[in-house]
């Protein structure tokens, strides 16, 4: 599905973070959102999936408006979030995780579990006993079973060892390969040319650049704006 959002402010109470933002996530692509500490950037994604509200402007996935409605509408509209630092449960287990989350659709316990074969295998650990890895790993996995058409990531590399954040971004890859709409928060902006498509960079709760993620690199994007 394709994510338009157009002109959307938010924030908390007497203070406005986001300020007019504009962004288009084609069907099947991914975006990735990069800004330094304090952007706006996870205010962006909870707008999006409906935990701010947006006080003005326009947030629609294949055209149907989604500002305004609760969370839990726009989680069934097909809208899912991995959020930022996990929120895993420390004493349910990895098994208990999946069954909560699972609704009927195309993403199965079994497919997902193909896709990450490491959580088959810590089936009965708790939350507590998993890595960052594997409990970053468990938190996509619940946001599958929910059968998203618009996958939110919020820094999902964060605190990760080097070769653990490039599993998990191998596996945002494969998921903009299945036909996923994918918006990835990220900081590092090579972590994000890795996995997709374009990128903006959100400051001061407005998106000064647009780019392509080029071979070449970030650092040589080809604006756009
Ligand atoms: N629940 C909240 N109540 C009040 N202000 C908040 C709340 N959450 C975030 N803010 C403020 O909103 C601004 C944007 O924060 P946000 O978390 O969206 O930024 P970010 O780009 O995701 O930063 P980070 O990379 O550190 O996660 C900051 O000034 C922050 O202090």
């Amino acid at each position: 599905m394709t994510l338009t959002i157009e002109g959307v402010h938010a924030g908390y109470g007497g203070g406005t973070v986001l300020h007019g933002v504009d962004l288009t996530v084609p069907e099947g692509t991914a975006l990735a959102v990069l800004g330094m500490n304090g952007a706006g950037k996870t205010t962006l994604v909870h707008t999006i999936a409906g935990l701010v509200k947006a006080r003005s402007g326009s947030i629609r996935l294949d055209g149907a408006e989604l500002a305004g409605r609760p969370a839990h509408r726009i989680a069934r509209a097909g809208v899912a979030l991995v959020p930022q630092g996990r929120r895993v449960f420390a004493s349910l287990t990895v098994a208990e995780h999946l069954g909560l989350s699972r609704r009927k659709g195309e993403w199965t316990v079994p497919r997902v579990l193909e896709l990450l074969p490491r959580l088959g295998e810590r089936r009965t650990h708790r939350g507590n006993q998993l890595s960052g890895g594997e409990a970053q790993m468990l938190a996509i996995a619940r946001a599958l079973l929910t059968q998203p058409r618009l996958l939110l990531l919020d820094e999902p590399c964060e605190g990760l060892a080097v070769d653990l954040a490039a599993r998990v971004r191998g596996v945002v890859a494969e998921l903009t390969r299945t036909g996923l709409t994918v918006l990835l928060v990220e900081q590092q902006p090579e972590h994000a040319r890795a996995v997709t498509d374009r990128l903006v960079v959100l400051s001061n709760g407005v998106i000064t650049e647009r780019g392509e993620t080029s071979t070449e690199g970030v650092s040589e994007i080809s604006m756009f704006r």
